[in-house]
């Protein structure tokens, strides 16, 4: 062994015999030997040299030699302390072991007995030291695991045999929803937990049969009533020599992927329509049907049922989708306007017809022509369109040249055209050669269960157009969603979130972000207790600030109808934007 390397021994003695006659043994027997004469020099030489074995006097002139015992402990150094005693009496050498000496030595010292003390000495420095590196390759490897369980987003709980939970990390309590450090001790079928109780079966089996056990997918409800969906995969804990120890759990909170597996399967097979209620299944089951026909479609249902959305769906599955389709809002042109629109007119026509105009009829040839808000349409409008429908041709107007076009009609209303025939206000014949196929948008009142994957699909709209975190309505939000009979069907809806958008500065969206119609709606004797005159005039400014003084954006943001818009704006005197506003 080089020098260097060599056992250090620390030799305190104020007999310069005794010290003269280790350090020589010593030395000899291969050991680095360092002597004090006093107390504090050898206190000062162990704190510099941490030796491998210290020799001392128990008295040492006024000093004690015990107190290399307390210095030791207090360095934690483990080093074993052989006392020297000139007295070789029972007592004091006893208190020095009681103390923590190592063993202890009567003078005169032999040689020998020197070496021999020594080396024992060494040796179980030499254990002790073994098992402190042992004990801190263990602390290292244990905060590794600890650091790893606490970083996994799964929950991993380990159990003995008889379910007993040994560790869990930080996500188990998330996912299982119980108090942090609840779990330790436990037995998993005395916690009563929802979560656990659905795992008892893959611990049993997995305890049993000593093999890994997975579920993919469980679902149970969880203590606060919502509910979920996990998967499950349970390892067996073997010792060495095969003997079962227990078993590792780890649980995966599926819920939310699972939703979103649900959106994707269930929701639409169109990129438009969302929805996955019967009611919608049988209008996407229609549009399918109607893919690979030129028949004419008419769309029925209330206001904001989705029926432009139907329109474009249908033309885009239709092999004319290469083509145009042109929509035209019936309601919003006047009958000669309408004409000329639809069919075209020739320069000198009418007054103001300055050139030769082609009509939406001939735009859209080889595609479709979505007639939007049909019921609108005067009677001598309708026995044009019958013409069209009949002969698959028109004349411009001022023009007797017919045209032929190969357009495939879609049409829609709100109203119904039944009733309107009955009126006479619609013609019966206009209206069968219309109907060959209706499709009945449902309300969205009678497809409730539709609002959650709506509000999904919204929220992800708006984050965008707002670069806002939210990310879910609270339950109270979502259960008067439920509830509400949405008389503006998916149109009010979106725009409920949208307004929500606005307003909601968190990532829930709650109740005090719903328009007021809605909430009065829902409630309104609460609403109208709690929406003081100063909250509803900050609600306004701010929707009024985010939509630059907009008022038709702001009444439809807020919900309500441009002429209550102007009553309020009246009423809080906002009918002009504050100077430094705009
Ligand atoms: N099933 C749906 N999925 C996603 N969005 C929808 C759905 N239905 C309607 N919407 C949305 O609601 C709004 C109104 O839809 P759309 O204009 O198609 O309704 P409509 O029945 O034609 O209304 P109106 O009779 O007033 O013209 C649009 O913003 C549309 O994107």
């Amino acid at each position: 062994m080089s020098v260097k390397n060599a056992p250090r021994v620390v030799v305190i003695d104020d007999e310069e015999s005794i010290r003269y006659s280790f350090k020589t043994f010593l030395v000899n027997d291969g050991y680095q030997v360092d002597c004090a004469e006093t107390l504090s020099v050898g206190l000062e030489l162990i704190h510099r040299r941490f030796p491998d074995i210290i020799f001392t006097d128990i008295l040492l002139g006024d000093d004690n030699g015990l107190k290399v015992l307390e210095k030791v402990r207090e360095l934690q150094l483990y080093t074993p302390v052989i006392m020297i005693t000139g007295q070789p009496s029972i007592d004091t050498a006893s208190e020095a072991v009681r103390l923590g000496a190592y063993d202890y030595m009567v003078k005169p010292i032999i040689k020998d007995t020197l070496l021999r003390v020594a080396r024992s000495a060494l040796k179980n420095k030499q254990l002790i030291d073994e098992r402190e590196k042992l004990t801190a390759e263990k602390d290292r490897y244990r905060n590794h695991l600890d650091a790893v369980f606490a970083s996994v987003n799964d929950a991993i709980i380990t159990v003995d045999n008889s379910r007993r939970i040994i560790a869990s990390n930080h996500a188990a309590n998330t996912i299982c929803q119980v108090e942090e450090n609840a779990l330790r001790g436990c037995k998993i079928d005395a916690l009563n937990n929802p979560c656990l109780m659905s795992c008892l079966g893959t611990i049993d089996a997995t305890l049993e049969k000593r093999e890994a056990m997975h579920v993919d997918k469980k679902e149970f409800i969880a203590s606060n009533g919502t509910p979920m969906v996990i998967s499950i995969t349970c390892s067996p804990l073997l010792s060495s020599h095969g003997k079962s120890l227990g078993a590792a759990l780890v649980v995966k909170d599926m819920t939310r992927l699972d939703f979103l597996e649900t959106l994707v399967k269930e929701s639409s097979p169109f990129t438009r329509l969302i929805g996955h209620s019967l009611k919608m299944h049988k209008v996407y089951d229609l549009i399918r049907a109607l893919a690979d026909t030129d028949a004419t479609v008419l769309i029925t249902g209330e206001t904001g049922t989705g029926k432009n959305l139907v329109a474009r769906e249908i033309h885009e599955l239709s092999r004319r989708c290469q083509h145009t389709m042109v929509t035209v809002r019936c309601s919003s042109l006047s009958e000669n306007l309408l004409e000329s629109e639809l069919f075209g007119h020739v320069k000198g026509a009418f007054t103001g017809a300055m050139k030769d105009k082609i009509g939406r009829f001939q735009l859209c040839d080889k595609g479709s022509i979505f007639l939007d808000e049909i019921g609108e349409i005067s009677p001598v409008m309708q026995l044009k369109l019958l013409s069209v429908l009949q002969d698959r041709e028109f004349e411009r107007v001022g023009d007797t040249t017919p045209i032929r076009v190969d357009t495939r009609i879609i049409a829609a209303t709100n109203k119904n055209l039944k009733d309107e025939v009955k009126k006479k206000d619609f013609r019966e014949d206009l209206y069968y050669r219309l109907n060959v196929v209706e499709i009945k948008m449902p309300p969205l009142r009678e497809r409730h269960g539709d609002i959650p994957l709506l509000v999904n699909h919204f929220i992800t709209k708006f984050q965008q157009r707002y670069n806002k975190p939210i990310t879910a309505l609270s339950n109270e939000v979502m259960q008067n969603f439920t509830a509400y009979q949405w008389p503006g069907n998916v149109r009010e809806l979106e725009h409920a979130v949208e307004h929500a958008f606005v307003l909601c500065r968190t990532e829930t969206i709650e109740m005090e972000h719903i328009p007021c119609e809605i909430k009065d709606a829902l409630m309104p004797d609460l609403h109208r207790r709690t929406v003081s005159p100063s909250m509803e005039k900050e609600e306004l400014l701010s929707v009024l600030k985010k939509t630059g003084w907009n008022k038709a954006k702001t009444a439809r943001l807020l919900g309500v109808s441009r002429p209550t818009l102007y009553r309020k704006l009246e009423k809080y005197q906002l009918e002009d934007p504050p100077q430094d506003t705009v």
